[in-house]
């Protein structure tokens, strides 16, 4: 990996509600004052647009195939575009209208307001913690079938949309592929987020010895999901840079490339692997 310019990566922990528009703004609003404070990559958390919920993902699903009729692709589009930043448009509820099949798709722009990446999320949220939480995603949405990875001039950054964290193979799939940063948004809940969000990133940043952030809504104690929060960008060598409570907030970290070699040097396991002894691990 050659030396490249800083990222400075902005985490925009976002107030939703149950009005489309109204997110939209407030998204909108978000990405310009991360802008402003020097960021050139921003990202937004898993369903900004909507409340994130079964039920709701129907109501407030829009076509991609035709990218000018969806709101939410002409907002992030206008608004990377606006401020000449890279915009991780964390993710909205899909439909597609050739199959009306459903999907939690995250829209990556460039700083001129192209498309650079579609990610659907590959592994569904279904869990049943007795007493605890039940939710299934796979009740209405689809999963998306293809990795995703993009190129800015700061490094390659791979794409996953929360659930998706929970399987290593991806991160490491995307690091082995050059990728110097996963970037997840995602909504853990109070059961699995003290126990498993940090040291879901912390592991993923370890194991490939990359960055990890993850960008999660503000939690609303109105919403019948509520979300836990804490977003945080974690470094190649598993320490946590940043990370916020759980209200509404913006969380600022500068990823340098040369870090992840800067580690790997140190603990040198990226070419220590033995895949001659675990290569039949898909079993
Ligand atoms: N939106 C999600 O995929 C939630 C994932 C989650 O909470 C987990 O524990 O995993």
């Amino acid at each position: 990996m050659s030396i490249l310019r800083p990222l400075k990566l902005a985490l925009v922990q976002l107030a939703t509600g149950v009005d489309k528009a109204a997110n939209l703004a407030r998204a909108r609003a978000k990405v310009i004052e991360a802008a402003k404070a020097g960021a050139n990559v921003v990202v937004l958390p898993e369903c900004f647009n909507s409340p994130y919920g079964t039920n709701y993902f129907p109501k407030y699903a829009e076509s991609l195939s035709q990218p000018g009729s969806s709101q939410s692709f002409a907002t992030l589009s206008e608004v990377a575009k606006e401020t000449s930043i890279y915009l991780i448009g964390g993710s909205i509820p899909e439909i597609d209208p050739a199959t009306n099949n459903l999907y939690n798709t995250s829209l990556v722009f460039s700083p001129t307001g192209d498309l650079l990446a579609t990610h659907r999320k590959i592994h569904l949220f279904d869990i049943d913690i007795p007493g605890k939480i039940k939710f299934k995603e796979s009740e209405v949405l689809s999963p998306g079938d293809s990795m995703t990875t993009f190129e800015t001039e700061y490094g390659k950054i791979g794409l996953g949309i929360c659930y998706d964290i929970r399987f290593p193979e991806l991160a490491m799939a995307a690091a082995r592929k050059g990728c110097f940063a996963m970037v997840y948004p995602g909504a853990f809940n109070m059961t699995t987020g003290p126990l498993h969000w940090s040291l879901l990133a912390r592991s993923r940043a370890v194991d490939n010895q990359i960055y990890v952030a993850l960008c999660s809504p503000a939690r609303d104690l109105d919403a019948t999901y509520h979300a836990w929060g804490h977003s945080m960008v974690v470094d190649p060598n598993g320490e946590v840079m940043e990370e916020l409570e759980a209200s509404e907030g913006i969380v600022i970290a500068d990823l340098h490339n040369e870090r992840v070699e800067e580690v790997r040097r140190g603990i040198p396991v990226t070419t220590q692997r033995r895949f001659d002894v675990y290569k039949n691990v898909a079993v």
